[in-house]
């Protein structure tokens, strides 16, 4: 891309505040997108990346500042008028409805008139030009994380937009799928699209982005050009120190085999919908101190493996699913975590945590069975323990150091990485004896990521057994004792690190079985 002074930009965003409470989440912020370019907001969990881009998609307003749109000044009231300006957004969140086909939420924000068979056919042809498939009769409720994020981004291509939001698109993704989605972005670029792009990849913004403008604390701290740093050089800018390293602390060696903790055998299961994964015949083992790692692309049973080790799902017999050694395949999840287990699943928002309730209840819902000595007084009357619940709710975030505004905000409060740490550190707090994770660092920042790791390690090797699902091969490799792939609905044997490379897990994810038998038939 090569621009001149001449050049006027596209978007040319000038001192932008927004305040809540007396947080100030946007602090005079300057941003200026030229056509054609793939500009990177950057900067650490909280920092206000989320906030800023929903001023310039109307769904917040600012309290002060301009923006400036091809050179006129404008006021984007709301999603609507972004829209009209030729402004489209893919959220990190999806607001999609699990019940309605993928064609029939996208013609929730289209024009009423249009039949939905037409929807249906454009948002096929769209996903063929730019390299995203999809089907658009298929379920939402069945689609996996990176499915749905496809309908998002072909609902907003849809309307054609000259500038195209994407907050955190490859969190959900796999490498493969990442890599299409670069495609699709530079294609759109070629045609002189302009696209702000938030990711904490550092690696993905040196590869895919023009420039990038870094945020810290509300502030811009640094407008830069990311080919020529170094992903350690952007993480120092966004954070402000080195980040710290992960420590993995080996298992230690005791006398035999350690104790297991969480056993799975003979887990089979049917598809529960026409888009679903059906589970064959898989085993695992985790003992006491190990991590053991799930590779796999998203879609293949991971979701379906997690609502049946989590007790969402119950199994046919009760010896299905072990926790701690005693059979819980047929208990509720309330009893599994009763066994000591703790579960964090995939979605933080509606699954994870209720996004209108504040951090205290959210606290109190996944902590009621195991502790309802501590959260619960007044005998029979059984009355919330305020005091109590405040104060885990202030450990948890000094533990696992949640940036938040007030004591005790809503969930929906959080940005989305300092949410992530409030749910594993509310699983964490318990010392759970048995942690199963689902995604455990999606969207969340560099240092936090490490923060998060760290905490996982430390929490195996005092004595837990801690399963990690994660399409995030690098976090897998760096912290787990051993490593299984999924891959439609079979598990392989859970291999030990030293014998794992790239390789063999990507030939394994695409269904090789790399010199190792894959369990499998059913
Ligand atoms: N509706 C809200 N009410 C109160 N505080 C809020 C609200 N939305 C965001 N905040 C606060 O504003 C700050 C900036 O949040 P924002 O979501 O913009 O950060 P972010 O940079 O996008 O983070 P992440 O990378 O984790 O998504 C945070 O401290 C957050 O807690």
């Amino acid at each position: 891309m090569s621009l001149t002074s001449t050049d006027q930009p596209l978007l040319d965003a000038r001192r932008i505040t927004k305040t809540f409470g007396s947080l100030v989440a946007c602090d005079a912020i300057d941003l200026v997108i030229q056509p054609g370019e793939i500009h990177a907001l950057l900067g650490e969990n909280g920092a206000g990346k989320s906030t800023f881009v929903k001023m310039l998609f109307g769904s917040l307003q600012p309290v002060s500042g301009e923006i400036f749109w091809k050179g006129r000044p404008v006021s984007i009231s709301s999603p609507a008028v972004a829209r009209s300006l030729g402004i489209g957004m893919v959220f990190q969140h999806f607001s999609l409805f699990d019940s309605l086909t993928a064609a029939e939420n996208i013609a929730l924000s289209l024009d009423k008139s249009i039949p939905l068979s037409d929807i249906a056919s454009r948002a096929r042809d769209i996903g063929e030009a730019y390299g995203l498939p999809l089907d658009p009769d298929a379920l939402v409720g069945d689609l996996s994380v990176g499915e749905r994020q496809r309908i998002e981004i072909i609902r907003c291509l849809l309307q054609e937009p000259d500038l195209i939001i994407l907050d955190e698109p490859t969190s959900v993704l796999t490498p493969q799928e990442a890599d299409r989605l670069f495609v699709t972005l530079e294609r759109l670029r070629a045609e002189g699209k302009s696209i702000l792009y938030i990711s904490h990849r550092l690696e993905e913004v040196k590869r895919l982005c023009d420039r990038a403008t870094v945020l810290r604390h509300g502030k811009v701290v640094a407008h830069c050009d990311p080919r020529k740093e170094t992903a350690a050089s952007l993480a120092r800018m966004m954070v402000g120190t080195d980040i710290r390293i992960v420590h993995r602390n080996p298992p230690k060696g005791g006398d035999g085999e350690a104790r297991p903790l969480l056993e799975i055998a003979g887990l089979s299961q049917p598809p529960r919908g026409p888009f679903s994964t059906a589970l064959r015949d898989m085993q695992l083992v985790l003992h006491a101190g190990e991590i053991v790692g799930i590779a796999g692309v998203a879609g293949n049973g991971q979701g379906e493996f997690f609502e049946a080790v989590s007790g969402e799902v119950l199994q046919i017999a009760p010896d299905i699913v072990r926790i701690g050694g005693i059979a819980a395949g047929r208990a509720g999840i309330s009893r599994r975590r009763e066994l000591g287990a703790a579960f964090v699943p995939e979605e933080r928002l509606g699954h994870g945590a209720v996004p209108e309730l504040p951090l205290t209840d959210n606290l109190f819902l996944s902590r009621y069975a195991t502790d309802s000595g501590t959260f619960l007084r007044g005998g029979a009357l059984k009355v919330l323990a305020q005091n109590a619940l405040q104060s885990a709710v202030k450990r948890i975030a000094k533990t696992m150091d949640v940036r938040k505004s007030g004591e005790n905000p809503d969930a929906s409060a959080l940005s989305g990485g300092n949410l992530q740490k409030f749910i594993i550190g509310r699983e964490l707090d318990r010392k759970p004896a048995v942690l199963v994770v689902n995604q455990p660092t999606w969207g969340v920042d560099a240092g936090a990521s490490a923060h998060i790791r760290q905490a996982l390690i430390d929490l195996a090797r005092s004595g837990s057994a801690v399963l990690i699902i994660s399409q995030d091969l690098d976090e897998l490799l760096e912290i787990c004792d051993r490593i299984a792939v999924m891959n439609h609905g079979t598990l392989s044997e859970a291999l030990p690190i030293g014998e794992v490379t790239l390789e063999k897990i990507g030939l394994m994810m695409g269904g090789a079985d790399a010199g190792h038998e894959i369990a499998g038939g059913m």
